[in-house]
């Protein structure tokens, strides 16, 4: 190990479903420590998930090195042999190893511990970022990713909108992107649509407007849940990765999963990308096109809320028809309304330049809070200062 243990940045994931938990803290991982120079550990509880973004990792190794971050695998018991580094992050209140909280409790300096929350455009995370909360003698702060200028900031890399405006400039990129995952050729004005989703019920419904549309449409669906809900539609060998399938206007490719990057350039290269969470929605907003985010449903319709803050935000400088077209496109698609759906897209083709016009500078907007990762770099040597 090339850094002494005690300069360390410990994060700590656990995998609950899906991938948004480790897609994130593996992004944050590698942004701490390639562009701010922090030796990381990232410590994950499930390695076959989270191979899933990352296929270098393998998942019968217990401590691994992949892009400058040391990857642990988090097991029952916690090495005991291990000794605590400079920054200890739960992440989406993971609960921390026992051994390591109380080791925390016994040390006279102990790590600068903080909870990375979820991230939501609501405003009361406004009077909730950085707060401390005591634990005996220990404080725990609370880092509140979002939109507005008092929140903890998004995550992005530095340098991601160049590379992104470098990609999406290329001459012939629909043609070399298609041609190098063995996809179809593009046809003249086809609409590339990319789809991460949960299951949803509208589905067949999106399809059937694809179908009648007068020009061309693709639809490329990254294999996973969202072929739940379109399975009583497509033939079972098209619902794997590989899977193509052609209807009216509509042609249909399953993807296979790719690593992070390789999914970004899928986001860069589609016209309108349907995704999910949290991780895929920012970087649906990165890729500056529209999108419809599909959120993470909670009991008793609790994310609605989050849905609508967001909404907010994110049509407040639209003019009003456009506005008014994409709420109702967000909101049908999470109520799963087919019919509405279905007569709210056919009302947005009028806007789309406007739309698209809006979705490139929407990451500017996006970005009152700053960027994530120097947020907390700035946050933790000012704890660390403060207790010198
Ligand atoms: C389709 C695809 C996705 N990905 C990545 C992008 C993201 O990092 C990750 C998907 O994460 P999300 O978009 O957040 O959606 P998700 O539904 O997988 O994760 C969710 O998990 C729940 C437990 C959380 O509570 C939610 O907030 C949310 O984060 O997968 C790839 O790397 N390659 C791919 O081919």
């Amino acid at each position: 190990m090339p850094q002494t243990a005690a300069s360390y940045w410990d994060i700590f994931c656990t995998v609950v479903d899906n991938y948004g938990d480790i897609g994130v803290t593996w992004r944050l991982a590698r942004q701490l420590a390639n562009e701010y120079q922090q030796p990381v550990r990232l410590w994950v509880d499930d390695l076959h998930s989270f191979q899933r973004l990352c296929p270098a990792l393998d998942p019968a190794l217990s401590e691994q090195q992949i892009d400058n971050v040391l990857i642990g695998h988090w097991n029952d018991p916690f090495p005991a042999n291990w000794q605590l580094g400079k920054v200890v992050i739960e992440a989406f209140a993971c609960e921390l190893p026992r051994s390591v909280q109380q080791t925390m409790q016994q040390m006279e300096k102990p790590p600068v511990w903080l909870n990375l929350e979820y991230l939501t455009a609501e405003s009361w995370i406004d009077d909730c970022h950085g707060l401390p909360s005591r634990q005996h003698h220990l404080t725990k702060y609370f880092f509140f990713p979002g939109f507005s200028a008092r929140s903890g900031g998004l995550l992005c890399e530095n340098n991601l909108f160049a590379e992104r405006d470098r990609w999406q400039q290329q001459n012939n990129l629909r043609q070399q992107f298609c041609c190098e995952r063995d996809l179809l050729p593009p046809q003249e004005n086809e609409l590339f649509v990319s789809l991460f989703s949960y299951e949803n019920s509208t589905l067949p419904a999106l399809l059937d407007c694809w179908q009648q549309s007068p020009t061309p449409v693709r639809c490329l669906i990254p294999a996973g849940r969202s072929l739940n809900s379109l399975r009583t539609l497509l033939p079972a060998d098209v619902c794997q990765a590989g899977g193509r399938w052609q209807q009216g206007a509509l042609t249909l490719e399953v993807l296979p999963m790719t690593d992070q990057a390789g999914y970004d350039r899928l986001l860069w290269s589609c016209d309108f990308n349907i995704v999910r969470g949290e991780d895929s929605f920012l970087r649906a907003q990165w890729a500056a096109r529209p999108f419809l985010w599909h959120i993470y449903p909670q009991e008793a319709d609790a994310h609605l809320e989050k849905l609508q803050a967001f909404l907010q935000r994110y049509t407040q400088n639209m003019h009003a028809g456009l506005a008014a077209a994409v709420q109702r496109l967000f909101i049908h698609f999470n109520q799963e309304q087919s019919p509405e759906l279905k007569q709210t897209w056919s009302e947005l083709q009028i806007f789309w330049p406007e739309w698209q016009k809006q979705a490139r500078h929407w990451p500017q907007t996006a970005f009152a809070g700053g960027n994530l990762a120097s947020q907390l770099v700035q946050f933790v040597e000012k704890q660390l200062e403060c207790c010198a």
